[in-house]
């Protein structure tokens, strides 16, 4: 009963979106007094082994760190999922400053910065790339960041950012454990939604942990160092 903000009044693009049946478009304000509370619903299990990390890459919106995703080593299952979805990559999303970056929004309040962890339904469908363009493709996970104190385990992470400062660059990232990034507290909201950025396909089930992870500025700021223009 999560409300779905219109596709073109999307706080990234500017312009008309013809979605085709934009009807369950992200992000969205979760409104937590119209969340329904589903005391059946089993926790989210994640199994995530750091040897299955590949390489981190600046694609011109975010950095990525990619995944192995040939095995099922590394899966989220469990809540609403009816079997295990294979993690592709994670990713995140900041705004120019520290007030404002989070895609979705939880009472209206905005938090610096979203990670989203990407996985696809691997019994469904053969490969990452037709997950996601299909109904039940992808499962994202999503984290709120705020600022506090430091992040231990996003440390590695932040001092490789500099080695993929400029569109396209990629380097080698071979042991990283996800799980790391998450919230202690494993309370959760559901909702059936859709990429927040092109394609915009309908094809996710988004998974957002309640409580955010804290990073300090130092680790903001070189999140914000990323993706100087070419020069
Ligand atoms: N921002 S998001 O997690 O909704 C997302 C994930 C993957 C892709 B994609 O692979 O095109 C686009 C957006
Ligand atoms: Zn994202």
């Amino acid at each position: 009963s999560l409300q779905h903000k219109d596709a073109n009044l999307h706080p990234l693009w500017k312009g008309p979106l013809d979605v085709p049946g934009g009807s369950r478009q992200s992000p969205i304000n979760i409104r937590v007094r119209d969340s329904v509370f589903h005391p059946n619903l089993a926790p989210i299990s994640t199994q995530y082994d750091p040897n299955t990390c590949l390489h981190i890459w600046n694609n011109g919106y975010s950095f990525l760190v990619e995944y192995d995703d040939c095995t099922n080593k590394s899966v989220v299952s469990g809540g609403p999922l009816e079997n295990p979805f294979r993690l592709k990559q994670f990713h995140f999303h900041w705004g120019v400053n520290n007030d404002w970056g989070s895609e979705h929004t939880v009472d209206s309040k905005v938090f610096p910065a979203e990670l989203h962890l990407v996985h696809w339904n691997c019994t469904k469908y053969r490969t990452f790339e037709e997950a996601v363009m299909e109904d039940n493709g992808l499962v994202v996970i999503g984290v709120f960041l705020k600022l506090g104190r430091r992040n231990e385990k996003l440390q590695k992470l932040v001092d490789i950012l500099p080695s993929v400062r400029y569109k396209d660059a990629l380097t080698e990232f071979n042991y990283f454990d996800p799980s790391g990034l998450l919230p202690a507290c494993s309370d959760y909201w559901t909702y059936s939604g859709s990429l927040t950025t092109p394609p915009l396909t309908e094809s996710v089930t988004w998974i957002i942990m309640k409580k955010p992870i804290e990073v300090d500025h130092s680790q903001v700021i070189l999140v914000h160092q990323v993706f100087v223009t070419d020069l």
